[in-house]
């Protein structure tokens, strides 16, 4: 499915934002150009005469270009750009929203106005004034809505484009060297841009909802490599080296641009290839080398990214220094997204541009012999290359023994599986089938903490974590957000959608208190006084224990689909987030809780604190949880979204401030994505699709009669359910005794139908609903009627039996129906 049709109309401020972003990029690029040139030429206090700009690639490649002058101006230039930028975010944050709009715009009207001083009156010192301002207007930027600049490429991108279409236009239009009128030009459109985007900003201030759902990358389907669990790392210094190495690249490509005697297009050519391997790096990390344990390949990545800068240190042709920073870029990209880290990337950045900048002001040059016809030239920007892609090196093979908590151990397991997904190919085999009873002896799957292949310290006392798995058969769905954002409202939409694609049974559930255990844990958490912050975190893994043991697991056995309101991350965000319990911690005990389930799919209904808060004002079943702190709901909040980052691929972020049915279609097109993704044909080999009821694998609906469907569903059916499964679950805040009396009235029907929708047939005697269910509308089959359904909680034994049994009876259908299309 294309991304850009789940996409909302962009808020009048989110474009503000981008085009101001776009401004910074061009202005940056356009005057740290001009201040370089300026300096190399005039010396610090001379002005760049504006009829003689023709001239600087020609006086650049005839050597009248003093580097040791425009060296140092270029590292003061830097200097003032990142002073604004390292300004601590947190002190931004406190302030108002609509002072850090007023702050953004003086900042980039001031920026502009400078800017267009400089086109015409080109001094070093004024381009040292637009330097400091755009570092502060940068700075704010990125404090001001950090969730609008997660992916900078692509204003970069955009602006590096503007950069190169302008640049290439004089340079084929009047010869390469008026390339370097381009400068100014850019310089100017760059300050109107600014102008523009800053009146935006201010007129438009961002909506309290922001419409975020086009920075994340949408769920395309479900046939993600599963990478290697996440293992927890304190200081991510292969992280500082990786961004350093980036913020070289950044650097680099002005002096390159000298040295190389290149038109002044290169400096745009460089800049944009960096920024395209950036990008696929980011975006491909998570599910690069699957096999791999992450951090390894974060040190791997470093160790290849050092290789590469060295090779665009020692190459002088154009083209092919571009290449290989590009695929430097790449391997930064994927070196810092292998897993989530937390590490400053201002601070990586600026370290490998300040490394850059000495290296270049120390005017090394070397002829490298390499036979009587050949000599290597390294000019000054090529020995900084090198030097800094050694050092990367250097770092990176240190970092392939010590940054992973396991030192040294399972590197040939990490070699030979990288690129396979937990040493098998296929999905299918990472992915079992998901019984689990609580006593199960579990597919101990390995740590999370440790690698898959390799076994536990003997002495350390960890929890056995499991690897996440997501199920093979059914549909687990998981919807989170805070409290108020909806989530109740659109699980009945989503049930409903879901049966219409032909789910059955479609169970609706929730957490905590989805099961009748649940209910007493939830009230324990909810009702009663506050408990401690590590009791409740262990409650809330006991409500989800017992949760996926006793319904979630065994209804995706089922085939069914299971869509819960909230699940591991309600957790994280709240234990972890809002409560600042170790996220590593809570994440291990509901891994550890759940055997590693995690859902196919997690919607995150994103939403303004204080918009909910204004609903649920509506709502008078507020417990003492729904009334915490706006701040507290903030850190909730942030949480959710970082959590549906850091995984794009298994996470939707859905701006949930629009109206119930606005939201409830957007929900619908991302699950249809990924009911229907998996049926198309390049991911038929590999991956078995999730197919609807009677739609089984590989059989798509429209070939199957629908006597053989009804039949392939029959067949199928669970005759025996545990008592859990038969039994609703109520709606919020009501009692056990009052949902049996309230059972007829039809408010509570409603509430009860879209609470749980199990289609299995009910046995005479099992607890009636709260309202007749379509299962109990439908005529019962002779089979169900024959096999009442169990009122008992069954024990773990027979249960097990059960599912095997169940598992057996799809297989035959799946056989016969398979043959019967080859018959056919
Ligand atoms: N899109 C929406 N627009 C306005 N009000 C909504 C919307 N979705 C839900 N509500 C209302 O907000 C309140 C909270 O919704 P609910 O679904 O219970 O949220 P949650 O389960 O996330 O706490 C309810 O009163 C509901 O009617
Ligand atoms: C599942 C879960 C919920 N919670 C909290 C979040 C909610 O405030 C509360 C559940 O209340 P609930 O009423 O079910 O949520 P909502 O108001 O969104 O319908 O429990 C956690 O703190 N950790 C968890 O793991």
């Amino acid at each position: 499915m294309d991304t850009q049709t789940v996409l909302s109309k962009p808020h009048a401020g989110t474009i503000g934002h981008a085009a101001l972003e776009v401004g910074a990029w061009l202005v940056a690029l356009s005057s740290a150009a001009i201040s370089f040139a300026i300096v190399g030429i005039h010396g610090f206090g001379g002005a760049m005469d504006i009829s003689r700009y023709g001239e600087l690639t020609q006086i650049q490649r005839d050597g009248g270009f003093n580097s040791s002058f425009a060296v140092p101006g270029l590292l003061a230039f830097f200097a003032l750009a990142v002073a604004g930028v390292l300004i601590p975010p947190k002190k931004l944050t406190q302030l108002k929203e609509s002072v850090r709009s007023q702050l953004l715009t003086l900042f980039a009207a001031a920026t502009a106005c400078v800017s267009v001083v400089v086109v015409f009156i080109p001094t070093f010192w004024l381009t040292l004034i637009v330097a400091a301002l755009l570092g502060m207007l940068v700075g704010v930027l990125a404090a001001h809505a950090p969730e609008l600049h997660t992916k900078p490429w692509r204003t970069g991108g955009l602006a590096v484009g503007i950069f190169l279409l302008v640049t290439y236009y004089f340079e084929l239009e009047h010869g390469v060297p008026a390339g370097a009128h381009a400068l100014r030009w850019l310089l100017f459109v760059g300050a109107i841009l600014l102008i523009v985007a800053a009146l935006m900003v201010l007129v438009f201030p961002l909506s309290s909802d922001r419409d975020i759902d086009d920075l994340h990358t949408f769920p395309h389907t479900l046939a993600i490599k599963r990478s290697r669990g996440h293992m927890s790392i304190a200081f991510p210094w292969a992280c500082y080296a990786l961004f350093a190495v980036l913020g070289a690249l950044f650097l680099l490509p002005l002096p390159a641009t000298v040295d190389g005697g290149y038109g002044q297009g290169a400096i745009g050519l460089m800049t944009a290839a960096v920024l395209l391997g950036w990008a696929a790096g980011y975006e491909s990390g998570p599910t690069f080398a699957p096999g791999m344990t992450r951090p390894r390949l974060t040190a791997f990545a470093l160790v290849a990214a050092g290789l590469l800068m060295i090779c665009a240190g020692l190459i002088d042709e154009l083209s092919g220094k571009a290449v290989l920073m590009a695929l430097t870029a790449f391997c930064v990209g994927v070196g810092v997204r292998a897993q989530k880290y937390e590490f400053s990337r201002r601070v990586g950045l600026a370290v490998g541009a300040l490394l850059a900048t000495l290296l270049c002001g120390l005017d090394l040059t070397f002829d490298i012999h390499l036979s009587a016809v050949t000599t290597w030239v390294l000019s000054a920007s090529g020995v900084a290359f090198s030097a800094i892609g050694l050092l990367a090196f250097a770092t990176g093979i240190l970092a392939i023994f010590f940054f992973s908590p396991m030192g040294v151990r399972g590197m040939g397991v990490d070699l030979m599986n990288a690129f396979q997904v937990s040493g098998d190919s296929s999905p299918r085999a990472t992915a079992p089938a998901f019984a689990v009873a609580e006593d199960q002896e579990t597919r101990v799957l390995p740590a999370a903490t440790t690698s898959a292949d390799e076994p536990q310290d003997a002495g350390a006392n960890y929890l056995a974590v499991p690897e996440p798995v997501t199920p093979s058969t059914g549909l687990f769905i998981a919807i989170e957000g805070g409290d108020g954002a909806g989530k109740t409202t659109q699980i009945r939409k989503l049930v409903e959608h879901l049966e219409s694609r032909g789910f059955d049974p479609v169970i609706a559930t929730r957490e905590p208190g989805g099961t009748p255990v649940g209910k007493s844990i939830r009230s324990v958490l909810l009702d009663g006084e506050a408990v401690s912050k590590k009791s409740e975190a262990l409650l809330y893994a006991a409500d989800r224990a017992h949760h996926v043991a006793t319904l979630v697991a065994p209804s995706l056995e089922q085939d069914g689909a299971v869509v819960t309101d909230r699940y591991i991350d309600s957790s994280l965000a709240y234990q972890a987030g809002g409560r600042e319990l170790s996220e590593d911690d809570v994440l291990a005990l509901s891994r550890w809780a759940t055997s590693g389930l995690v859902p196919n799919l997690t919607l995150v209904l994103d939403i303004d604190p204080r918009v909910a808060a204004e609903r649920m004002g509506n709502r008078e079943d507020a417990n003492h949880l729904d009334k915490q702190s706006l701040e507290f709901k903030d850190r909730v909040r942030a949480g959710f979204l970082r959590l549906a980052e850091a995984e794009p691929d298994r996470y939707a972020v859905i701006p949930a401030g629009r109206s119930v049915n606005e939201v409830a279609e957007h929900i619908q097109r991302v699950v249809d994505a990924i009911i229907d993704g998996e049926e198309s044909a390049d991911v038929a080999d590999t991956f078995e699709p999730i197919a609807p009821r009677g739609v089984f694998v590989g059989v798509p609906t429209e070939r199957m009669s629908p006597e053989d469907a009804q039949k392939a569903v029959d067949e199928h059916r669970y005759a025996e359910s545990p008592q859990f499964l038969t039994e609703p679950i109520k709606a919020d805040g009501a009692e056990d005794a009052d949902s049996a009396a309230s059972a007829e009235s039809t408010e509570d029907t409603e509430n009860a139908a879209t609470t749980v929708l199990p289609q299995r047939p009910k046995a005479e005697g099992a607890p009636k609903p709260g309202g007749p269910t379509r299962a109990q509308a439908e005529p019962e089959t002779p089979e169900t009627q024959e096999k009442p359904t169990d009122t008992a909680e069954p024990d773990p034994e027979t249960y097990r039996a059960k599912l095997q049994r169940q598992s057996m009876i799809e297989q035959q259908a799946r056989q016969r129906l398979r043959d019967a299309r080859r018959n056919s």
